[in-house]
């Protein structure tokens, strides 16, 4: 059994603009699992709902967003449940201890005019209840060192540190309770290359020596390539392909995957670069069928009318392409199209 398997989830952003019903349709319909001690990578364009999926995927779902279907179950240390079904007082256990976050800009982690101790102290104490001052220091100081950062730290505010190593704090902070399962939002994006790398190797330190399960999201597919085992590839709500990072580098199925590596630049070559031709389509109102095919070089009739399934087309690699299959989607278009309110 799968650490985390995700059975037909949809989230959509309800909005009434005018009293204009208008849903944006940015986690449509996702079946796939995360096995135990794995980093996998999530990878997609901007907007096509990476950060939206790690919402549901922690259960942080707020309104305009909403869950309309699907379940998100784990499974570890002999727990088994479906995170969408706890209640707040269950939720609050399992966050953090188990199932960890980090955010996507380290500013938002910590209050602004408290030091850096007192979020670390917070954290702390609501899941070590009976844990006294000393061992609480203890736990922050050890992890801190065990990590590579100064002590100072704990004493200073948040815009007293760099962006880096605000970054590897807020690392420091999500793993303190040693989860067994963190995610990642976009982690090393908008620091420079040098401090991009430390926060990189700080992460692989962690799952090296604690064997956690690691779910990153990133745009920046040399992340990918040096820290990720596989990737699932996100396109426009949906997953199309799934796979070992090495395949997905040096072969990758999904017509928009291909598109994906082969906009990489590459070392001494100096051939012009094929990005997809046309845009993203908008989730609010996306294209019947695949949502790929407006800008797909192979689109068939099939295409434009069904949503291809997602599925093992070789041990471990899934891809949602008639291309490969002519399996549809299960409960395609069950979730309505945009409705009037
Ligand atoms: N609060 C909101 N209300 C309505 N639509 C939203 C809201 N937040 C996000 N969206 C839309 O949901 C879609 C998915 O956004 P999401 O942030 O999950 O994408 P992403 O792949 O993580 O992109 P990025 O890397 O830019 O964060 C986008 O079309 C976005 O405009």
């Amino acid at each position: 059994m799968s650490l985390l398997e995700i059975k037909d989830l949809s989230a959509y952003y309800i909005t009434h603009v005018f009293g204009v019903k208008r849903d944006v349709k940015a986690v449509d319909n996702l079946t796939f699992s995360v096995e135990e001690n794995e980093i996998l990578g999530l990878a997609g364009e901007s907007g096509c709902g990476k950060s939206t999926l790690l919402k549901v995927l922690l259960s942080m779902v707020k309104p305009p967003l909403k869950v309309l279907k699907g379940e998100v179950n784990y499974s570890y240390d002999s727990k088994n449940f479906n995170l969408l079904t706890l209640d707040e007082n269950r939720l609050r256990k399992v966050r953090w201890e188990d199932i960890s976050y980090i955010p996507q800009g380290s500013m938002s982690t910590f209050n602004p005019v408290r030091k850096i101790r007192k979020t670390f102290e917070d954290v702390i104490k609501t899941h070590k209840k009976n844990a006294d001052k000393e061992v609480y220091e203890k736990l922050m100081e050890e992890h801190l060192k065990y990590l590579g950062l100064p002590l100072e730290v704990l004493d200073s505010y948040p815009h007293q540190l760099s962006g880096g190593m605000r970054q590897r704090t807020t690392i420091a902070l999500a793993t303190i309770l040693e989860p067994k399962v963190i995610f990642a939002d976009e982690p090393t994006t908008a620091l420079d290359v040098v401090v991009q790398r430390g926060v990189i190797q700080m992460l692989k330190q962690l799952h090296r020596e604690h064997r956690n399960t690691m779910v990153m999201v990133t745009h920046d597919m040399a992340v990918h390539a040096n820290v990720v085992d596989r990737v699932a590839v996100m396109y426009a709500g949906k997953i199309v392909e799934i796979s070992k990072k090495e395949k997905l580098f040096t072969n990758p199925s999904h017509p928009y995957s291909n598109f994906l590596i082969n906009s990489l630049p590459k070392i001494g070559d100096r051939r012009q670069r094929a990005s997809a031709p046309g845009n993203p389509p908008s989730l609010a109102n996306p294209p019947e069928g695949c949502r790929f095919h407006p800008r797909c070089p192979y689109a068939k009739d099939i295409c434009k009318k069904h949503i291809p399934k997602l599925i093992e087309a070789e041990k471990g690699h899934y891809v949602a392409c008639f291309l490969f299959s002519d399996e549809v989607e299960e409960g395609e278009n069950v979730v309505q199209q945009t409705t009037r309110g």
